[in-house]
């Protein structure tokens, strides 16, 4: 069993960008700019925001936050989003989930540039993606991707089984992985027989937000499998994959943390790059 190891292939990412970046800059005499909007003082996600903005810094980025409190009405996000679409010197613009209850998180994606919409969750890019078209895809799917290519992992042909159907993750996931060739089965809480299903998989995703819901029985002799989970459980992280025991059986492993985690926020550098290259003709 072979340990995937996001920390190290997310500083490969951030290397790379870092690298393109100083290039760039010396070219164009501009670097790329992420606002990075969060609204409320949830605690993760303020952990987020805050690696976002220092990773930010690590590369070479101009990085803005907006912190807005927990009970902005949605008129007020909507203004700032509009703001940040019209401002210069922002390339990407990235609006932390999940959002208070108040505002339709849905309408406020939409508000956003799709040119600068780093995220890759507007419209026009989840069409794009579903299209085949390059685009900004979601970060946490496009990591996934980077590390299994990284390890030298196959995909074309490969039988993927995605456990959760998030906007976020697991949809997403399921187009990457088509666009490269795999054989995609969704999986959610309504699936039924899901064990037997998974255990079809060569690839299995584990996204659907229950801490160790993926048990050895889900797993195959040989598979690869991928734990998208962050869970609080007794004060410990635990992902939606049962790491000890899945872990006997199969060939490569992300662990949480350390694995799918990190690989985010390297993406989210990666996607502000693209969407600075693509608005600036570079
Ligand atoms: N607008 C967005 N909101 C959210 C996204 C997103 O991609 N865009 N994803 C998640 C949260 N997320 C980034 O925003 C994120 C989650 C986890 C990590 C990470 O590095 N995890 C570490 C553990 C960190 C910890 O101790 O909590 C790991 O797994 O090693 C980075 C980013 C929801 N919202
Ligand atoms: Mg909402």
């Amino acid at each position: 069993m072979t340990l995937i190891d996001g920390k190290l292939v997310s500083s490969v990412i951030k290397d790379r960008v870092q690298a393109e970046v100083a290039v760039l800059k010396d070219k164009t005499g501009k670097v790329p700019g992420l606002a990075v909007v969060l609204v409320g003082e949830d605690p993760a996600s303020a952990v987020y925001v805050k690696n976002k903005n220092k990773t930010c810094e690590k590369v070479g980025f101009q990085s803005l936050s907006h912190n807005l409190p927990a009970d902005t009405d949605e008129a007020t996000l909507l203004k700032l989003v509009g703001d940040l679409n019209s401002d210069d010197s922002v390339h990407g613009i990235l609006v932390q989930l999940p959002l208070p209850k108040q505002i339709d998180s849905q309408r406020v994606l939409e508000a956003i540039d799709p040119r600068k919409d780093v995220d890759g969750f507007h419209p026009v890019n989840v069409g794009h993606l579903a299209s085949g078209v390059k685009t900004l895809a979601p970060c946490t799917p496009a990591g996934i991707i980077e590390m299994l290519d990284h390890y030298k992992i196959d995909i074309e042909g490969k039988r993927a089984v995605i456990i959760g159907r998030s906007n976020i993750v697991g949809k997403p996931m399921a187009m990457l992985l088509l666009q490269r060739n795999a054989t995609i089965t969704i999986c959610h809480s309504r699936t039924k027989d899901l064990p037997a299903v998974a255990r079809e998989a060569d690839i299995v995703v584990g996204a659907i937000g229950k801490p160790r819901f993926v048990t050895a029985d889900f797993v195959k002799d040989g598979a690869v499998v991928i734990d998208v989970g962050i869970n609080r459980v007794d004060g410990k992280l635990v992902g939606d994959v049962d790491f000890d025991n899945v872990a006997e059986k199969c060939s490569f492993i992300t662990p949480v943390p350390g694995g799918v985690g990190p690989m985010t926020i390297a993406m989210l550098m990666q996607n502000t790059l693209t969407a600075f290259k693509s608005i600036h003709n570079l």
